[in-house]
């Protein structure tokens, strides 16, 4: 059995892992050791039906010890620890969730649905290190990759609509405590099914103005509002998460020449779920029921929703997909721009495919 350690388990991501691998009953196969930065001697999780105790996660020896790395701790620890441990003669596999290393040439973004050729090249290559790619690029791959692997995607134009669990837990929070502040403010005159909207409204707007609200986390209210900014201000007028979009498609993709992607990144009041609305220029006019089965067909996950109101309103939203490993993909139409030019709308679980998933496959890959 491979000694595998996990760091960053008791995290959000890393909770999401453990569920996924209970669930799976991957602990089954695997001799697992768990790691914490702040927490060490205490006991380790017992999920694995195994006592033990939490590891120091900078124990470089400790860690040199280990078949497999996986660590959902985040960028900072990467950074750090992964080339101490390369410079002191580690060999192991290091699977990862974090940005860091995701553009490196000796390391493979992990998608397996869509790149497992790539993937087992690189293993035969003698390549270490795996990472989980970003979450809106993975989950755009997922439901859209039917259109990918039959190389008749031109160029991807895209505006998403990210969760506020792409920041982080205490994102989430953030979110809450706003939302129930204003509904707080209120409640009262909304009980009263007389009272004026227009008066609610601008009590409410206020509120969002008067500073009150905690922003310690997105900088700005989110409950009501919107963000049309997310990660850092590159010199080219991107934000990082849209240049993100078409260096990592095309490195999962390993595509020859570059498909241009691009796009604004929003964040809205979402709770686990990204969704995204996509312009795609076809290099070729294809009828829509054939893009329909390039889709559904690509892997076991993506669900074509039809064209349709009804079934658009109940399946391909956020509170429809949160919580399940289904990456749905509708709203497919040629659009009046021409008939090669196709509109799409996905949705998809920002902590499932869009980070915890593609690490638990990969360490099945591996054990
Ligand atoms: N959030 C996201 O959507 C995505 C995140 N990632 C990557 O994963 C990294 C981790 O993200 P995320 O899981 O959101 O980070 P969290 O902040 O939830 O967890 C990170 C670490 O914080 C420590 N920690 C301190 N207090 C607590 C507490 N009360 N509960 C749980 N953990 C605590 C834990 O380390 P310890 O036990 O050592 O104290 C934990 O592993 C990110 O930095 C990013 O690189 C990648 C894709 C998506
Ligand atoms: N940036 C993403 C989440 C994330 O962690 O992305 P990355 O793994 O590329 O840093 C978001 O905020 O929704």
């Amino acid at each position: 059995m491979k000694n595998v350690g996990f760091i960053g388990w008791r995290g959000m991501v890393g909770s999401v892992l453990m569920q996924r691998m209970i669930q799976e009953q991957d602990f089954n196969g695997i001799n697992a050791i768990f790691f914490s930065t702040s927490q060490t001697g205490q006991d380790a999780p017992s999920f694995t039906g195994k006592t033990g105790i939490l590891h120091n996660a900078y124990d470089i020896d400790a860690l040199k010890a280990l078949d497999i790395i996986v660590t959902c701790q985040g960028g900072d620890y990467t950074s750090d620890i992964y080339p101490k441990l390369r410079d002191a003669g580690w060999q192991g596999y290091w699977i990862d969730a974090a940005s860091t290393l995701r553009m490196k040439d000796d390391a493979i973004i992990i998608l397996d649905p869509v790149n497992r050729t790539n993937i087992d090249s690189a293993l035969n290559r003698g390549i270490k290190t795996f990472v989980g790619g970003n979450c809106t690029v993975s989950l755009m791959l997922m439901s859209l990759g039917g259109l990918f692997a039959a190389d008749l995607v031109d160029w991807v134009s895209v505006s998403t609509y990210q969760a506020a669990s792409g920041g982080g837990a205490r994102h989430m929070r953030e979110l809450l405590t706003q939302m129930g502040m204003l509904h707080a403010d209120v409640a009262k005159e909304l009980a009263n099914p007389h009272s004026s909207i227009l008066d609610i409204e601008q009590k409410v707007t206020a509120k969002m103005r008067d500073g009150s609200l905690p922003t310690d986390n997105f900088g700005v209210p989110l409950a009501g509002s919107l963000i049309p900014w997310i990660d850092k201000q590159l010199d080219n007028g991107q934000s990082r998460e849209e240049w993100k979009g078409q260096a990592e498609t095309n490195k999962i993709l390993g595509t020859s020449s570059i498909i241009p992607v691009d796009g604004l990144c929003i964040r809205i009041g979402a709770l686990r779920c990204h969704s995204q609305s996509f312009t795609i220029k076809l290099k070729q006019d294809i009828a829509v029921p054939d893009i329909e089965q390039l889709l559904s067909a690509h892997n076991d996950w993506v669900k074509v929703i039809p064209n349709d109101r009804e079934l658009s309103m109940k399946e391909l939203t956020p509170a429809a997909v949160t919580g399940t490993l289904s990456t749905p993909v509708g709203r497919l139409r040629k659009l009046n721009m021409g008939k090669d030019f196709l509109s799409a709308f996905t949705v998809g679980d920002q902590l499932l495919w869009g980070a915890a998933e593609p690490l638990r496959r990969m360490l099945k890959i591996l054990c």
